[in-house]
């Protein structure tokens, strides 16, 4: 677990990170949203001691992060920045076994973890571990750059736009391959981005910051139902936002038994969004879906007027 308390950090007269609390469960996806200069970067380096703080306390698994060398601390906590930080003359193996070398690993360990990390990224040790960083594409260097970081199993990872170099398709295929990592790994994660949907879309815990200080936090729908002013809206989305709480909310969560009547021709799996459901009923001028389940046997229903209904009782207004 991180927690932060009372966490402030003034690099002489500026404050840039401004009285901050926040606490991250163990093996909880935490996101840092905010415009740029607010202080995003300085609150996570602060959690590895890269900068260190001014005032109040940060806590790793119940102990101050001041009792621990920070030399060993940052070697148990994975850090992954937007430039990768590749050694530019050292291997895709090399760069990727740099902390298990460091904690006096054998050579062996040290081979089959960087083979099996390479594995579960999707970069073959044959075709990539001979590479050069400059031989690699954004998206392959970026993987790279995140095998390095769970090298050493660390139970926490601190990410700092790890994607913001990428075209938006490699971006999206990344942020797929991350969802999936953490939900087999657990780690405890903090986050940073600008982009409010690959927030949305990763996060359990959303933090939203303005000129050093957290202005509201909690979960991405949370947010998304009631945010705390028109600052936060408009990073949300404005109008936007009740598509952004679609694309969180799946159809299963929403369908109704299967009624009386013909049952709708278009058909939706139950683990598609409500966003998705929207699109495929404006796509086949429809206003009921037949929700399957994953043999494509028919489950539920669900119609615009449910969704309707569910986003009113969402946002804490009573059922017509
Ligand atoms: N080493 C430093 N010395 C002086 N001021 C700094 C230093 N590092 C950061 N700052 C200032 O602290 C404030 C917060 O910076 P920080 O990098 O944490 O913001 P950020 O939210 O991560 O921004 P961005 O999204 O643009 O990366 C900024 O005003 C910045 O100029």
């Amino acid at each position: 677990m991180i927690e932060l308390s009372h966490v402030s950090k003034r690099f002489g007269d500026e404050t840039a990170v401004d009285d901050i609390s926040l606490r991250v469960a163990k093996g909880k996806f935490c996101a840092l949203v905010g415009t740029s200069g607010c202080g995003k970067s300085t609150t996570l380096r602060m959690i590895n001691r890269l900068i260190e703080h001014s005032e109040g306390d940060i806590i790793l698994d119940g102990q101050a992060i001041d009792a621990y060398d920070p030399v060993k601390l940052r070697r148990r906590i994975g850090y992954v920045i937007q430039h990768t930080g590749l050694f530019p003359h050292w291997n895709v193996a090399r760069n990727i076994g740099l902390v298990p070398r460091l904690l006096k690993w054998s050579a062996t360990d040290v081979q089959s973890r960087v083979a099996e990390l390479m594995h579960l990224l999707g970069l073959p040790v044959d075709e990539f571990g001979h590479k050069y960083p400059h031989q690699l594409s954004g998206g392959q260097a970026q993987r790279v750059g995140v095998a390095r970081a769970l090298a050493a199993d660390p139970d926490i990872l601190l990410m700092d736009e790890p994607f913001g170099a990428l075209d938006p398709i490699t971006r999206e295929k990344l942020q797929d391959e991350l969802a999936k990592l953490q939900a087999r790994l657990h780690k405890t994660v903090v986050f940073v981005t600008h982009d409010m949907d690959e927030a949305l879309k990763l996060a359990d815990h959303l933090v939203v910051m303005r000129e050093g200080r957290i202005v509201q936090q909690g979960s991405p729908l949370a947010l998304l139902q009631s945010p705390a002013d028109p600052f936060v809206e408009s990073l949300l989305g404005g109008l936007e936002r009740g598509l952004k709480q679609a694309a969180l909310t799946r159809v299963k969560d929403h369908m109704t038994s299967m009624g009386p009547t013909l049952p709708a021709q278009s058909r939706i799996p139950g683990t598609f969004s409500l966003r998705q459901a929207l699109s495929m009923m404006l796509r086949d001028h429809s206003d009921r879906l037949t929700v399957v389940d994953q043999h494509d046997v028919p489950v539920g229903e669900l119609s615009l007027r449910r969704i309707i209904k569910e986003a009113q009782l969402d946002n804490g207004n009573p059922r017509e």
